[in-house]
């Protein structure tokens, strides 16, 4: 345990590290997960250590009792915590990253960035993905899914590798090892520097970001150049660049759909369709493989990943995937034994009715962190920015991401929450690429405190400072709260997600209780404070 001490490295802004040892709520082994961990943290302006009070071990949202602060806009920078959120129950796994069976030269890797424990979706997936199955990876947000098949992709491409170099020189490899795909740029994008860290500044490019947005002859001509043994972009350029035949993909042998089930998706069809005949595919064999279930199964290993695996996904990866396993954070099964009624699939997919079932929403459950508090608050419309405001204030949250669903609204609320003194920027589609990453890096270190956005951010996007996630407009579905909500909570950190909505919306709130299988508390905000107003007893009802 005394190896824990390296988290603080992977986040810098941990000025001192304690755990608390705890027993775990299933009575098994002590593992990370039933540990604490607090830190403090310092305002950038002040230099100042304080104590945040979400760090505090008494913080539950319940007991918030932070006083709402004057915005300080003159001049200065906004005041702004580096990570201050407390590790309630993070999802380390009791094994260590050796024993995972990854080769030496990763491993020296991975301590130089400061990764010394693997989480329990990775201490699963990792050997299974070792064994060459195809797999489907499915846990919460948050719970670390990403290094889940980087790190047994590095084991066997690039200079990491179990029997390193030799054919790995820029070159002499003729064909991409390993496509993945992601189904936004900001995904793309920063999934292509995980792999860049754990590659090292040295190996950078075997690596290639093929993210749509971006210049695409630039692309081409560093895929010419650099031949590189990974690429990680989005299906609409990946697909673009395979079909005018500059992606030597054949002979590929690692395909990873990140966020499967939105790549499903009707928008991503023909992309997908291209990048599924082709990556992978032996030239000759049979690209659709109906007649011959044999040829089907092309030479590629397919790791899909998601939060949320609704029945479709369990149908794709079979008819994808030779013998696929579903790999979720403490267990391996075979997909075939998935049944639609079955134990992972059902958000999104199954009637509501069904969905209060104990098999459905424990399924519905597993997608969301377990630190995370769920909260709605009821008010007029026109007073839902003022609403975040004081929700902003009442829960001293210090990097916010708040969702809505159309572009013109979110401008709207960006526009009054500048106007009342929050610091405040609008994310959506309509931005260009740079004006997309300008905005997330600035919202990332803290200059941004209010990130309003819409559905373009809900998957995959990794602020560990995230301390609220604020529905500013309705998620469409279940599965969409989960992502959204996802945002905050990572890796164990707390995490609040406060639905704003009008009287006539809250029947929607209580059906997301009751397909998520967690408790909403009905809350208000007043003299800076968040109060619960709903009975936690009845909530917690909808756990039966
Ligand atoms: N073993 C580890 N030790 C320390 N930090 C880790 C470890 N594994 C992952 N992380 C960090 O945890 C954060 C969350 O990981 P990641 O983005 O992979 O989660 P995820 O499960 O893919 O989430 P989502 O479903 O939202 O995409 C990242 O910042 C990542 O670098």
């Amino acid at each position: 345990l005394r190896k824990l001490s390296h988290i603080s490295k992977r986040a810098p802004l941990y000025t001192s590290v304690r755990f608390l040892s705890r027993r775990d709520h299933d009575n098994g082994p002590l593992t990370l997960a039933s540990l604490g961990l607090k830190s403090e943290f310092e305002f950038e302006t002040t230099n100042k250590k304080r104590k945040n009070n979400l760090q505090k071990p008494e913080a539950s949202a319940e007991v918030f009792r932070s006083k709402v602060k004057p915005v300080k806009r003159t001049g200065i920078k906004e005041v702004r915590v580096k990570n201050p959120l407390e590790i309630e129950g993070a999802p380390f796994a009791a094994k260590s990253f050796p024993e995972l069976g990854l080769p030496p030269l990763l491993l020296e890797r991975l301590e130089k960035e400061g990764f010394t424990v693997p989480t329990d979706v990775q201490s699963t997936a990792i050997p299974v993905i070792l064994k060459d199955h195809d797999v489907v990876i499915q846990s919460y947000t948050g719970s670390g899914k990403t290094l889940a098949y980087l790190l047994p992709i590095l084991s066997e491409v690039g200079p990491l590798k179990k029997n390193p170099p030799g054919g790995d020189e820029p070159g002499k490899r003729t064909d991409i090892e390993a496509v993945i795909v992601a189904p936004s740029r900001e995904l793309g994008m920063q999934i292509f520097r995980e792999v860049e860290k754990l590659l090292g500044p040295g190996d950078k490019k075997l690596a290639q970001q093929l993210v749509g947005g971006a210049n695409r002859s630039r692309q081409e001509e560093a895929l010419k150049k650099n031949k590189p043994a990974i690429v990680v972009g989005t299906p609409g350029r990946i697909a673009e660049i395979s079909a005018a035949g500059k992606l030597p993909t054949h002979g590929c042998r690692f395909l990873v759909l990140d966020e499967v089930d939105e790549l499903l998706s009707f928008n991503f069809r023909d992309d997908m369709h291209r990048i599924l005949e082709h990556v992978g595919r032996k030239s000759g064999a049979d690209p659709c493989g109906a007649k011959n279930p044999i040829a089907r199964r092309a030479d590629r290993q397919m790791i899909m990943v998601s939060a949320t695996v609704p029945y479709s996904v369990t149908r794709a990866a079979r008819s994808w995937g030779q013998d696929p396993l579903l790999v979720q954070a403490k267990s391996v099964s075979p997909i075939e034994s998935v049944q639609p009624s079955g134990p992972v699939n059902l958000i999104g997919h199954a009637s509501s009715s069904s969905l209060s079932s104990n098999s459905h929403t424990q399924a519905a459950v597993e997608s969301l962190p377990p630190a995370l508090k769920h909260y709605y608050c009821v008010t007029r419309g026109q007073h839902k920015v003022d609403t975040l405001r004081r929700c902003v204030h009442a829960l001293d949250a210090k990097s916010v991401i708040a969702f809505m669903n159309h572009t013109k609204q979110l401008k709207d609320a960006v526009f009054k929450l500048e106007a009342r003194g929050m610091n405040a920027a609008e994310l959506h589609g309509d931005l260009g690429k740079l004006g997309r990453s300008t905005i997330l890096k600035k919202f990332k270190n803290g200059e941004v405190r209010v990130l309003v956005t819409n559905e373009l951010s809900a998957r995959g996007l990794d602020v560990a400072e995230c301390d609220l996630v604020v529905n500013l407009e309705l998620p469409t579905d279940a599965v969409h709260y989960a992502h959204r909500a996802g945002r905050t909570g990572r890796l164990g950190r707390k995490g609040t997600v406060v639905t704003v909505c009008e009287e006539p919306e809250v029947f929607v709130v209580k059906k997301l209780q009751r397909q998520l299988g967690v408790p909403i508390q009905a809350c208000e905000f007043t003299e800076g404070k968040l109060l619960v107003t709903e009975d936690k007893a009845k909530t917690e009802k909808v756990r039966l």
